[in-house]
C-alpha cells in the first residue's frame, strides 16, 4: 500500500471508519492521502488525527477522490451520498462498509460505477478482523486489487461472486465479535453464579474466550479437533457439553442468530 497513490476519501470516521483507517496508516499508507468526512471528530478518530495529521472535514471537499470508503449507518447513506457525487469521477472506485445497503442503493444515488460490498468486523481496530467483500462487474482487476489492499490491513479479505452472501457474512463475522463478548459475559455469569467472586470470573471468561481464540488460529486443527482435545472421556467438559449440545440446543439458537442477523441486513436493504 506503501507506494500507491490513489486519493482516498472515507466517509464516516466513527468506530468502523477509524478502525480500517487506523490499519491503513500503521500498514504505510501516506496520510495525505486520505480525508475524513464526519460532521465531527470522535474519540475513535481524534488519536489518527493527533498521531498521524490526517485532514479531516465536516463537509465533503470539491476535489476529486479516486476511492470513497463510505462508513456511516446505513440509515444515514441516503442523506450523506449525494454529497459524493461531485468528488467522484465516473471510474472512481466505492468501497461501503455498511450493513444491508446494496450496490443498487449506491449506484441509485451515485451512477452505475464500480462497486465493492465489504463486511469487516471489529477486531480490525488491531488487526485481527476478516472481511467478505463482493465486487460488481464494473470493479476491474486492478480495482478489485485495490479495494483488497484496503481492506486486508485489518486482516485477511474473503471476495464473495454474490451480493446476497455478503448479507450471510454480516451474520457471521460482522456481527459475530458481539455473540463472542455475550458468550464472555454469559461464562462469566456462570461462574459467579458458581461461586466464584464476580472480577475473578470475569479474569477467567475473558481469558478463556481471547486463549481459545488465539490458539484457534494459531493451531492447524478444526474447531472440533481442538473441543475434543478439551474433552476427557466421562470427564468435567463433556458433562458440560452434554448441557450445550441436547438437542442439538446451541447450534439451532447460533443457527437462529445468524439467520436473524441475516435478514435484518436484507431488511435493512429495503428501508
Ligand atoms: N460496528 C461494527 O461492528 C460494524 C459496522 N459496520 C458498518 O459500518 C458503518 C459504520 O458503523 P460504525 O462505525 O459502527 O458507526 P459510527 O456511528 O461509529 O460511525 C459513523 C460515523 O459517521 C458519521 N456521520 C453521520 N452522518 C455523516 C455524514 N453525512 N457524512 C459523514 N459522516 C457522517 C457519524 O457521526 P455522528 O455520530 O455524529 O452521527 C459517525 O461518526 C455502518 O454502516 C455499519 O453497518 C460494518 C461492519 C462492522
Ligand atoms: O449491527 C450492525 O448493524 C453492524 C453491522 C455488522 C456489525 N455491526
Amino acid at each position: 500500500m506503501a507506494d500507491a497513490h490513489e486519493r482516498i476519501l472515507l466517509l464516516g470516521g466513527g468506530n468502523m471508519g477509524a478502525a480500517l483507517l487506523g490499519g491503513w496508516l500503521e500498514t504505510g499508507l501516506e496520510p495525505s492521502r486520505v480525508v475524513v468526512v464526519d460532521p465531527k471528530v470522535g474519540d475513535a478518530l481524534r488519536p489518527l488525527i493527533d498521531r498521524y495529521g490526517v485532514r479531516h472535514e465536516t463537509n465533503v471537499p470539491d476535489e476529486a477522490f479516486d476511492i470513497a470508503l463510505l462508513a456511516v449507518k446505513p440509515q444515514m447513506m441516503g442523506e450523506a451520498l449525494p454529497a459524493l457525487r461531485a468528488a467522484l469521477e465516473p471510474e472512481s472506485l466505492v468501497v461501503s462498509i455498511a450493513a444491508g445497503t446494496s450496490v443498487a442503493a449506491i449506484e441509485a444515488i451515485l451512477g452505475e460505477r464500480p462497486v465493492v460490498r465489504a463486511m469487516p468486523n471489529t477486531p480490525a481496530l488491531i488487526g485481527r478482523g476478516i472481511t467478505g467483500a463482493f465486487a460488481n462487474a464494473r470493479v476491474e482487476v486492478a480495482g478489485r486489487a485495490v479495494a483488497d489492499g484496503l481492506l486486508s490491513a485489518s486482516g485477511p479479505v474473503e471476495w464473495v461472486e454474490s451480493e446476497a452472501l455478503i448479507d450471510a457474512v454480516t451474520g457471521v463475522s460482522g456481527s459475530g465479535p458481539a455473540y463472542v463478548f455475550y458468550l464472555a459475559e454469559c461464562l462469566a455469569k456462570a461462574g459467579e453464579a458458581a461461586g466464584l467472586p464476580a472480577d475473578l470470573a470475569m479474569r477467567l471468561a475473558r481469558h478463556t474466550v481471547a486463549g481459545a481464540g488465539e490458539l484457534m488460529i494459531r493451531s492447524e486443527d478444526t474447531p472440533e479437533k481442538l473441543r475434543r482435545n478439551v474433552t476427557s472421556p466421562n470427564g468435567t467438559t463433556q458433562a458440560a457439553l452434554d448441557v450445550l449440545m441436547a438437542a442439538d440446543g446451541l447450534a439451532l439458537l447460533m443457527r437462529r442468530a445468524v439467520g436473524a442477523a441475516r435478514d435484518r441486513a436484507e431488511a435493512l436493504s429495503k428501508e
